[in-house]
């Protein structure tokens, strides 16, 4: 049977630093712009302060985003919008730069990294750097057998750790996470209804696009899978073999190593967020160290999100998955670290209130308030 042990990653995986936390918070309420102005950018810096261990934080330079691919067999159902097993098509638009994710990671200096972990291709189809952590062509068919095979579960998982310690090795930021996975949604609805104790209706979107009896396929093979997610909800890694896949395991492999690392990540869509709740359960401390970049409209990523206690930064309509969510946020997140880092603090307020004949003058203890409060917007405002 399997050595790895989940349950160390409870103990192993800290908080973010409380007290630069409060450093931060302190400092912002020095900064001129006042408190509250600067709404949701005000908790991010916050939050990257304390992620980093360094107030105020450190501009993000090396961001990347990462997209793990794999294909689903559930998608032969005809779950998805696109063809079962098209998933390969996926990985070469992102491999010959022509994806809406290399085009918004282009414009904002994030570089793009493809991880296949169960793409139904030949061997050789792509280079040895994404294929390095191949676990098999497609995962099983969850609504009537096992993703994958509990040795593979655990080869799909320490892949995704494995990448995290790369990742945190080479100094990389921020991880922007998303996926590449023809069925994805259908997979990630099972293991969030099963976390949730949902049933399959409450889960089941329209993901890449399907119409109304593509709709009722999803929400019957969610309902099916469901059924045998219930007997292993108790072992995360047994979950994943049962009705997850190998693209999930390796997710969330890497979202609980990275939590060991300190290296925080942006959740994309359903996908990751499911995976974030999987490692979630694992530990409780982990989804402190994630944000939730854009909610899809799939409804399985709400009810995720609403778990983790995670608001999505923005809601455009953004529902292609590949990482464009969490692409969407990284400006915000950069205004984020910028402003904290680069606003100036309000000068100190005189003990003594000038005064027009200057401090220390006899008047200035006789009459402190007017004279004071005259002097203070013609020296806020100089231009
Ligand atoms: C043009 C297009 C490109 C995409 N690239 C990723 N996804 C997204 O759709 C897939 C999941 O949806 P489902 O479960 O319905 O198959 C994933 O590959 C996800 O990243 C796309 C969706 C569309 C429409
Ligand atoms: O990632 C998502 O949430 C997603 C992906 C494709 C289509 N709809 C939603």
């Amino acid at each position: 049977m399997s050595d790895l042990n989940l349950d160390d990653f409870a103990s192993l995986v800290e908080r973010p630093d409380a007290g630069v936390q409060r450093d931060s918070e302190e400092r912002r309420q020095r900064l001129v712009p006042p408190a509250g102005s600067l709404g949701r950018l005000e908790e991010l810096g916050d939050w990257l302060a304390a992620a980093q261990g360094r107030c105020p934080a450190r501009p993000l330079e090396r961001v990347k985003v990462l997209l793990v691919a794999g294909d689903h067999g559930v998608a032969r159902l005809g779950v998805s919008a696109r063809p079962a097993g098209s998933t390969a098509a996926m990985v070469r638009a992102v491999l010959d730069g022509s994806a809406a994710v290399n085009v918004m990671a282009r414009q904002f200096g994030a570089r793009v990294r493809v991880l296949d972990l169960s793409v139904d291709a030949d061997e050789g189809a792509f280079p040895p750097a994404v294929t390095r952590h191949h676990v098999r062509r497609g995962s099983g068919r969850i609504d009537v057998e096992d993703a994958l095979t509990p040795r593979e579960a655990e080869q799909a998982f320490r892949a995704g750790m494995a990448v995290a310690d790369e990742e945190a090795d080479s100094g990389t930021d921020l991880v922007l996470l998303g996926d590449l996975s023809v069925g994805g949604t259908t997979v990630a609805g099972v293991l969030t209804a099963a976390l949730c104790g949902t049933d399959a209706s409450v889960v089941t979107g329209r993901g890449s696009g399907i119409d109304d009896l593509a709709w009722m396929r999803k929400c019957a093979a969610i309902r099916d899978a469901l059924r045998r997610a219930r007997p292993v909800l108790g072992d995360q890694l047994q979950l994943l073999a049962a009705v997850g896949g190998a693209d999930f395991a390796a997710t969330t492999g890497f979202l609980l190593q990275a939590a060991v690392r300190r290296l925080p990540v942006v959740l994309d869509g359903v996908v990751s967020s499911a995976c974030a709740l999987v490692a979630q359960r694992v530990a409780f401390r982990a989804p402190d160290w994630w944000l939730a970049g854009q909610s899809t409209g799939e409804p399985a990523q709400a009810k995720a999100l609403d778990r983790l206690a995670l608001d999505p930064l923005l809601d455009h309509g953004v529902r292609l998955g590949e990482a464009t969510g969490a692409l969407l946020a990284l400006p915000m997140l950069r205004a984020a670290a910028a402003l904290a880092a680069e606003l100036p603090e309000r000068p100190e307020e005189p003990e003594t209130p000038e005064t027009p004949e200057g401090p220390g003058s006899p008047g200035a203890s006789e009459a402190p308030g007017e004279p004071a409060e005259d002097a203070g917007p013609a020296e806020a405002s100089p231009h």
